[in-house]
Formats: structure tokens, sequence, C-alpha cells
């Protein structure tokens, strides 16, 4: 089973705007309501490559009891934690006249130790060795910042894969609780070790320290560009797909969903999880994340599209770039 976690859901609400500016009244010309969350992105995500998921979150009020009539909606698994305050709604302004996606993401609820107590208890009673743990996006109020290096370690413990997704001092903290993959973007990785990055090899040099701490994969995505893959058995660039982009928003998202299905998969089948096996789990990865951005909102891509997307998609070994 594939757990994701989700301590700051929210209902994406996406305004489409033409040229959109900021000081100025803007008229929405459309809008849609998702199900979000960056570990519920990932549950859906799961649902759509037909893996089995639950999406673990906290949710509270009349917003997040219509978080979860979404989901019911798309028939996904969830296990909603209730708290006494309100989840969230992100805005998303999707400009595509000037090919511009912004995010204004609320802070949500405070959420009290009870509530975090109770979805630390879900976890310890359901984690177990076949299973893989996705930690995704920001906590909420109340919620100590290092909650995830503690469920990485519990993760470890149950003999659970524990993919994070986090950025700041959340990734910062979470990292030094050893999770199996981590996924930053490269302006999160960026922040993580205090500098600019020009080129993708002092980029690779560096997540290669993180490696060397006990980390599996570093997988760190580029958007347009693509992604690079840095783990101990060799490094891979990715590129991009020239597709025609609707909504970026949930596109790592939809990228760790093809990783952790690929890597249940490779444990189901009691296979061996090699450096080739991985670029073929990381493809499914891209691929995911190409199909999500061709539809709108946080809708995610179809298994289909994934399908033929897959095709499309090469992976570049790059040699020598270890130490
Ligand atoms: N404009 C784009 N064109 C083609 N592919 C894209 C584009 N943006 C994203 N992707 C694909 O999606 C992957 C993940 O995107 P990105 O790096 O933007 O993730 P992210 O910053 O974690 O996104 P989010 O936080 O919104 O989920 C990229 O590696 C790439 O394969
Ligand atoms: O505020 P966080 O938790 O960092 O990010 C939340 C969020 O922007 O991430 C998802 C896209 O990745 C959206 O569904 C959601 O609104």
């Amino acid at each position: 089973m594939i757990y994701t976690v989700t301590l700051n859901p929210a209902i994406d609400k996406t305004l489409k705007i033409d040229d959109f500016k900021v000081d100025q009244v803007n008229r929405v010309k459309d809008y849609r309501e998702d199900a979000g969350g960056k570990g519920i992105n990932v549950t859906k995500m799961i649902h759509k490559l037909k893996g089995d998921s639950i999406a673990v979150m906290i949710t509270g009020g009349d917003i997040g009891h219509r978080l979860t009539s979404l989901l019911d909606d798309e028939n996904i698994s969830y296990k909603a934690i209730k708290t006494p305050g309100q989840t969230r709604i992100n805005i998303k302004v999707v400009d595509h006249n000037n090919h511009t996606f912004t995010d204004i993401n609320e802070k949500g609820p405070i959420v009290d130790s009870k509530t975090l107590e109770t979805l630390d208890a879900y976890l310890i009673n359901h984690l177990s060795e076949k299973d893989i743990l996705v930690l995704a996006g920001s906590l909420p109020q109340g919620v100590p910042k290092d909650i995830y290096k503690h469920w990485c370690e519990l993760g470890k413990e149950k003999g659970a894969k524990v993919i994070l997704d986090a950025d700041r001092d959340v990734l910062e903290l979470g990292i030094k609780g050893l999770p199996w993959i981590i996924k930053p973007n490269q302006n999160e990785l960026e922040m993580y070790f205090g500098k600019k990055f020009d080129n993708d090899q002092d980029m690779i040099l560096k997540a290669h320290e993180l490696v060397d701490m006990g980390i599996y994969a570093v997988v760190i995505s580029q958007g347009e560009k693509g992604c690079l893959v840095v783990c101990k058995d060799g490094t891979a660039k990715i590129d991009a797909l020239k597709l025609k982009v609707v909504s970026t928003v949930g596109a790592g998202d939809s990228m760790v969903a093809g990783i952790a299905f690929g890597i249940d998969e490779v444990m189901k089948n009691n296979e061996t999880l090699d450096f080739a096996r991985f670029m073929d789990i990381m493809r499914l990865g891209v691929a995911s994340s190409s199909a999500s951005i061709e539809e709108e909102g946080t809708h995610m891509g179809s298994l289909t599209r994934v399908n033929e997307l897959y095709q499309e998609i090469t992976v570049n070994i790059m040699e020598n770039m270890t130490k």
C-alpha cells in the first residue's frame, strides 16, 4: 500500500484570468475546484495508474467536508482525521496569455497535538515493510517542524520506504530522518544548500552529498527543463517533453506518484531494483507529470495518456558524475 500524508490539504480553486495583473481588478474567465494538497495529488495520480494508495490527511470544517466530497466523487481512498479548524482554500491563477501560473496558498488551520497523535497512531498501526510512505507538502500551524523527520524514522523502523517532498526548514529537518527518496525542485534544493546553481554538474555534485548520507535517490525536478536523478548507482538527466501546458500545478506530485507506483510494483513482484529498473520507474514519473500538465487545475493525467507519453521519454545516463 502507498500511504500519502497531507497534513495541510486544500481545495485548489483555479481561476482562469487572461492578462493577470497585480494592483488591478482582474476578471475571472472561468474557474474550477479540485481536492488538493501534495499527498492527496499523489494518491489521485496513483489512482489513475490503477495502484493502491490511501491519502491520510487532516481536515476540518465545511471546507474539509467539501474536500472529502470531491475525493468521494473520484472514488479516491482516504483516511480523514478531523481537526477543529477549517481546511484551507488555495488560489491558483492561470494566465494562458502570458503562460504564468501563480499560487496563493493559505496557512491552513491550527492543528492540536491530539489530532497529530491520532495520525501518528494510524501510521504506527498501519505501516509495514510492504508499504511506501509519501510525506508531502507544508505543515499547518501548530505542527512541529521536525514531524517528517519523526515519520521518516518511523517508516524505516517499520521497514517501509519513505519518499519526502517538502521545502525550506521542513525539508531540511526531514532530510535528517534519511528518507529513501527526496524530490525537491531546483529552487527547493538551492534553498537547502543556500546557493544558486548555474549548471547541472554543480547541483549533481551537491546532491551526491545527500546520497552519501544514506538517501537512495535525489530526484531534482526542473519544470520545463525536465529532471535530474542522482543515486548511488548512477546519475541521469531526463528532458521534459514539449507539450501544450494547461496547468503545472501538481506536476511534481504526479512525478512522485509515478515513482511511488513503480516502486510498489517492484516490491509486489519481488523484482530487483537496480539502476536500469529505477530509470524505467523515472520514465513513468516523468510521463505521469507530463500527462497531468495537459489537464486543467489539479486534475491528473489519464492512464492512456501516461502510457503514450512514456514511450516518448528518454533517459540520458551521465557518466563520471560521482565524486
Ligand atoms: N512547462 C513544462 N513543460 C513540460 N514538462 C513540464 C513542465 N513543467 C513541469 N513539467 C514536468 O513535470 C515535472 C515536475 O515539474 P516541476 O519541476 O515544476 O515540479 P514541482 O515544482 O515540484 O511542481 P509542483 O510543486 O507544482 O507539484 C518536470 O520534471 C517535468 O517533467
Ligand atoms: O502549501 P503547500 O502544502 O506547500 O502546497 C500546497 C499545494 O500548492 O501543492 C499542490 C501542488 O503541488 C496543490 O494541490 C496545493 O494547493
